[in-house]
């Protein structure tokens, strides 16, 4: 009988082809051995709530009463909900549709997108079109439906930073497209250079595909790095000279834990270098409510700006999107409380900043914690975490090591990790889930384990790296 549909030799083969590391073997054995009663540190997904950070509390005041707006006639909500929380649900709910109940224009709130616009104006200064921001199910949706309109088939390449977020390699590969990596140099903190990204568009030519966009992640994922105002020019410099779409991946713009290199936009960068380039190079944008200060990943809200995309264009993006009928509503509200956060003068402001400094500056002490443990560990080397919300060391492996794992029928970073999971209970990603140079290792964990935990967290890495490092050194 011949195959059915959905039998696994007959699925697409690109549905066969995507990998995507950051819940691959680590996380399934991890979730094997914590469900065998083991206790699981779970720093492989960049999930703050999942490891005791608690959310914001205006946000989840006002999306509370959006969900239950039965709340607002109740004559004794203003002695549970602050004036100002109950001023912005009422004023939300008056531009859904029926509340969170009904879909939204597929596009998301015309409201929330005109909030997402004053926000990118006050922080570039310069104007911002809500008619060119969309509102998304996560930034994930967002970079998924650029890719899809980008790629047309295997001869289509995609220009992306190895060390890599693996939404990219599996997009690309969903879509059919061609992965077009150029490496970050780690000596000089995970810095590119445009000879190196020439160098990859050479040869990624002289195969034949046609290199259409290139991906920034700024701050990076998994390595830190911040860009600087100079790498951003000279990144859209050479997009316009070799006339791709750069897509902007600014998810950890609001993490940022050193003071020599602050975030500044793709958008701000190219507006400011003014001429052709400033009206011609196509640029888009994304956003997400689940990083930051925020963490509110399974809200699942996000945004893409798209700069420069022509008219007919982002017509087509927009029926593509109709197709998904309507982004998440509630999620819409937090990405306008996001981008629209309580005044100074307001009921709610004190509270609000209070809360949000108090993350940000445990994330910047954590990120110090973490890389100077790792730096004080036997063969362990790493830069320190400048924005985003990962820690990424090199784990320099004993031949012996490499010997074992290959033994053992796995990859060496993946066998390293195992055993670092086994006898401790943390579980990262191993580096080749992100990309690296060939013969060089590497794991990412997060830093948001809570900061009293993290130097013990330290500590028992520590003793088991320096013991796997002992019994395999020549
Ligand atoms: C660079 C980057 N872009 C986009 C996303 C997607 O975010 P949304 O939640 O808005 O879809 C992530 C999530 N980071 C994943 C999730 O946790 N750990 C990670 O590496 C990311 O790291």
């Amino acid at each position: 009988m011949s195959s059915k549909a959905l039998d696994y030799e007959s699925l697409n083969e690109n549905v066969k082809k995507v990998q995507y590391a950051v819940r691959g073997e680590l996380y399934l054995r991890a979730s094997e051995l914590e469900k065998e009663g083991k206790k699981i540190i779970f720093t492989n997904v960049g999930n703050p709530h999942a490891l005791g950070q608690k959310p914001l509390t205006f946000p989840r005041q006002v999306v509370a009463l959006c969900q239950a707006p039965f709340l607002l006639d109740d004559s004794n909500v203003s002695l549970l909900f602050p004036a100002d929380a109950i001023a912005r649900a009422k004023h939300y709910l008056s531009y859904t549709s029926g509340g969170l109940g009904a879909y939204s224009d597929s596009r998301g709130l015309l409201e929330i997108r005109k909030e997402v616009a004053d926000f990118i104006g006050r922080r570039d200064g310069y104007p911002s079109d809500p008619e060119l921001i969309y509102l998304t199910d996560g930034a994930s949706k967002g970079v998924m439906q650029l890719l899809n309109a980008i790629i047309r088939g295997q001869g289509d390449g995609i220009l992306v930073p190895v060390p890599q977020y693996p939404l990219y390699s599996a997009a690309i590969a969903l879509f059919g497209g061609s992965f077009v990596p150029y490496y970050l140099e780690e000596t000089a903190n995970w810095g590119l250079s445009a000879a190196d990204l020439g160098q990859s568009v050479a040869q990624a030519r002289a195969k034949g595909i046609t290199v259409r966009a290139m991906v920034i992640i700024n701050p990076g994922n998994p390595t830190g790095q911040c860009l600087s105002e100079a790498n951003l020019r000279d990144i859209l410099q050479f997009c316009y000279q070799e006339n791709l779409v750069l897509l902007g991946d600014e998810v950890y713009q609001q993490n940022i834990y050193q003071d020599e290199r602050p975030f500044i936009s793709a958008k701000k960068v190219l507006m400011d270098m003014g001429g052709p380039i400033s009206r011609e190079l196509q640029l888009v944008s994304f956003h997400t409510v689940s990083k930051g200060y925020w963490g509110e990943c399974g809200q699942r809200g996000g945004y893409f700006e798209m700069t420069n995309i022509p008219s007919r264009s982002v017509e087509e993006i927009y029926k593509v999107a109709s197709i998904s009928l309507s982004p998440n509503v509630p999620a819409q509200i937090f990405m306008g409380l996001m981008v629209n956060p309580p005044k100074p003068g307001d009921i709610s402001y004190d509270q609000f900043v209070r809360e949000s400094k108090g993350i940000l500056e445990s994330l910047r002490r954590r990120a110090r914690i973490m890389t100077d443990g790792f730096n004080s560990c036997m063969n362990v080397v790493c830069n320190f975490t400048e924005g985003a919300m990962y820690s990424f060391p090199q784990i320099r492996l004993p031949p012996r090591a490499i010997e074992d794992a290959k033994k053992a029928g796995k990859a060496a970073d993946v066998f390293y990790c195992l055993k670092l999971l086994e006898a401790t209970g943390i579980s990262t990603v191993p580096g080749s889930g992100f990309g690296q140079k060939e013969g060089v290792f590497h794991l990412r964990t997060t830093i948001l384990p809570a900061e009293e935990d993290m130097l013990e967290i330290m500590e028992s890495f520590k003793k088991f790296n320096n013991e796997f490092m002992e019994q395999y050194e020549d």
